[in-house]
């Protein structure tokens, strides 16, 4: 963390995104006593506590200590936790929003005039250090804020800047992204039981299948259609399968589930 930057984190709304973030930043050589977190449930806040060591404080209190606020609840709970906040949090502090669809806007209007805000799409696999985080910068985020918020989900992955007007097909990709993935290999896995598989070994094999065509999307160099034209041999079992994902309209499903995703992240600005 740059020397001009405050150390103090808390992630406020620690449910699977921020229990996500808040480990990989332990893994990643944060101290436990610069994090702070918070939640709704006592149990909750005693089992993050006892997990990860950092402590659980009240809402009001982070506003209050830390330097770094991330919010992590969903976006419907988020005009309640601000309203929480905006009594406590100067305007100096720097607001990291996680939640899919609310625009930096959203939060510039409800706390004081001047707080910088960071808007950013991460995702799940931030558990194994593989997320893609999608950063945009609201209006009164400088250079060093999108640095520090860099600097912060780096440590669970990758990041991206992009501009917030693409954050909604961001979310849509990469923030749902991997749940596609999760779908096609239960789907695929399917498949290995109707030809006579067991379900254990259609598992491995098809998590297999995708871990090899994830490494070799990102080392080869290739483009995804020649990879795939170097597993499609002439008459061979490949095409007969890519002939069925066509006829099924594969591509055509995918581009208007994507297209649904952004729609709801959009949606979610709203309130609704
Ligand atoms: N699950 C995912 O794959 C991704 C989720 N997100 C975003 O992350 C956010 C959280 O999603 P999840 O972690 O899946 O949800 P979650 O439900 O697991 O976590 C949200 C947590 O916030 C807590 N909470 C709500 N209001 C609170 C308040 N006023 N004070 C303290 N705690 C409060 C809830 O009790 C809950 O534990 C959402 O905004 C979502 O859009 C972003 C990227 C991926
Ligand atoms: O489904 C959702 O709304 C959240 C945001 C992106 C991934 N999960």
């Amino acid at each position: 963390m740059s020397d001009t930057m405050a150390h103090k984190v808390a992630v406020l709304g620690t449910g699977k995104i921020g229990e996500a973030l808040l480990s990989g930043m332990i893994r990643g050589g944060w101290a436990p006593a610069d994090l702070l977190v918070t939640a709704r449930r006592p149990e909750r806040a005693e089992e993050l506590r006892t997990r990860h060591g950092v402590a659980a404080v009240s809402n009001a209190e982070a506003a209050k200590t830390a330097d770094t606020l991330i919010l992590t609840v969903k976006p419907q709970d988020m005009d309640s936790l601000l309203r929480e906040l905006a009594a406590h949090l100067p305007a100096d502090r720097l607001v990291i929003s996680g939640a899919a669809g609310i625009p930096t806007a959203f939060f510039e209007d409800r706390l004081a005039a001047g707080t910088p805000v960071v808007r950013v799409m991460t995702n799940t696999p931030a558990l194994v250090d593989e997320a893609m985080s999608v950063i945009s910068a609201g209006s009164h985020a400088t250079e060093a804020h999108l640095a520090h918020a860099e600097e912060i989900f780096n440590g669970v992955g990758k990041t991206l800047r992009v501009p917030e007007s693409q954050q909604d097909a961001a979310t849509a990709l990469s923030g749902s992204g991997p749940a596609y993935f999760y779908f096609l290999v239960e789907a695929m896995t399917d498949a290995g039981i109707l030809l006579g598989l067991p379900r254990d070994k259609a598992h491995d094999l098809i998590v297999q299948a995708a871990i090899g065509a994830a490494v070799m999307l990102r080392d080869s160099g290739e483009h995804p259609v020649k990879l795939r034209e170097n597993v499609t041999s002439p008459a061979g079992t490949t095409i007969n399968a890519i002939r069925e994902l066509e006829k099924h309209g594969v591509r055509a499903a995918l581009i208007a589930a994507l297209e649904a995703a952004r729609d709801r992240s959009r949606e979610l600005a709203s309130g609704t």
